[in-house]
């Protein structure tokens, strides 16, 4: 049982593009945020992407899991085992395929196992719950980012935005008390961030990303195909709504046969745009978009995006906050939101039935 009042507790999140996991500590009562803690980064070896990459779109009890989960369930008993003063942890594990209204949501790693090896309750399995009551198990970061808004003071609408394999945005008014409460937050994935880009990447040039998206700052936007990308039927969706990493694979055919740099040009202004389009989703304007995620770094994604939305844009680091550490600190506030039998996420959130605590605890024995 977790001691009443603030707790420091750890989250680690190993996100979509596969580059390694994120800890961080978090002071929280599962309502407000106390105090941010130190974090860490833990990259995968090659070979253990490699394991991870061959997983990707595996159900459980399909061969390739068992491999994959051991190389999720190593990796964050290496990092989390150096957080001694959590008194509990959010483990997110690795989504390996995600289809909520098909097959569920799957993410490898085994919260009991974790549990065990570092002695602490582990929360896990964030998204099972909510998907089996009708929701889309993501994304399931809005609440934390509700509680980012409030502890920087902000008393006007804003929107956080995840540039991560995927993009996802949540739009939350801090002129209300709580992110339950009806118009709160909404969220939804937007489309495709860093994914596409890193695709095209490692197929022309076996790069892992554009750095800094000097590629695409060379390069002409294809505005036709851009038009193309936006007639997938994902953009007619009305939130929640959310994807899989490779659910816009498709899109690298789209620019077969454009050059380089007008390749990556164009692919960075889909992810921008379909940020963009995000916006007639939302209740009332927003003054600031605020960036977290890895493709917050590229220069040339940043710039389409500000050129395509109509407010500010800056990064989440203008309000004191850590764009690189955001998911792995909305699993620690998730956590302890669980153990206190708080809700997850919500119909406003991921369309789920009711408000739900989506995930299990485990506790050493
Ligand atoms: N310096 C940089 N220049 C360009 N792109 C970068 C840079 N640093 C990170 N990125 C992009 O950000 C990606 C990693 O972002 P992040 O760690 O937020 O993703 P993730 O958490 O794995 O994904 P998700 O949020 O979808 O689960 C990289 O794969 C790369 O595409
Ligand atoms: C199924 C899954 O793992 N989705 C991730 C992914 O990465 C970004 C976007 O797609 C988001 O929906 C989600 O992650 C964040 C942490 C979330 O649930 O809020």
């Amino acid at each position: 049982m977790l001691k009443a009042g603030p707790v420091w507790a750890v989250g680690a999140m190993s996100g979509t593009s596969l580059d390694g996991v994120d800890a961080a500590l978090l002071l929280t009562d599962g309502l407000r945020i106390l105090d941010f803690g130190r974090s860490d980064y833990r990259p995968y070896s090659e070979a253990e992407r490699g394991v991870l990459h061959s997983a990707l779109g595996a159900w459980q009890g399909e061969t390739a899991v068992e491999p994959a989960a051991e190389v999720v369930e190593t990796a964050h008993a290496e990092i989390l085992s150096a957080f001694s003063e959590a008194e509990i942890v959010g483990f997110h594990g690795q989504t390996l395929a995600h289809e909520p209204r098909g097959r569920g949501t799957h993410q490898a790693g085994d919260g009991a196992v974790l549990a065990e090896v570092l002695g602490k309750p582990v929360v896990w399995d964030f998204r099972t719950a909510d998907v089996r009551l009708g929701g889309q198990g993501a994304p399931l970061v809005p609440y934390f980012h509700f509680a980012c808004a409030k502890w920087a003071g902000l008393d006007a609408p804003c929107v956080f935005l995840n540039l991560g394999g995927v993009g996802n945005v949540t739009w939350v008014d801090p002129r209300r008390d709580a992110p339950e409460e009806e118009e709160a937050v909404l969220a939804f994935d937007t489309g495709p961030a860093n994914a596409p880009i890193n695709d095209l990447m490692r197929l022309r040039f076996n790069l892992g990303q554009d750095e800094g998206g000097a590629l695409a700052a060379q390069g002409k936007v294809d505005e036709a195909v851009v038009e193309a990308f936006l007639a997938h039927p994902y953009f007619l969706k009305i939130p929640p709504k959310s994807l899989d990493r490779n659910d816009f694979h498709g899109v690298l055919e789209l620019v077969s046969g454009l050059g380089d740099a007008d390749a990556a040009a164009t692919l960075t202004a889909c992810s921008a745009a379909s940020v963009a389009r995000g916006f007639e989703h939302f209740r009332e304007m927003p003054q600031h978009l605020y960036l977290c995620g890895g493709g917050r770094l590229n220069e040339a994604l940043v710039a389409e995006i500000a050129r395509r939305v109509p407010c500010a844009v800056a990064p989440v680091e203008d309000l004191g906050l850590d764009g690189d550490m955001l998911e792995a600190q909305a699993f620690a506030y998730l956590a302890v939101r669980v153990a206190r039998g708080l809700p997850t996420s919500g119909p406003a959130t991921t369309g789920v039935a009711a408000q739900v605590g989506g995930g299990q605890i485990n506790y050493p024995v």
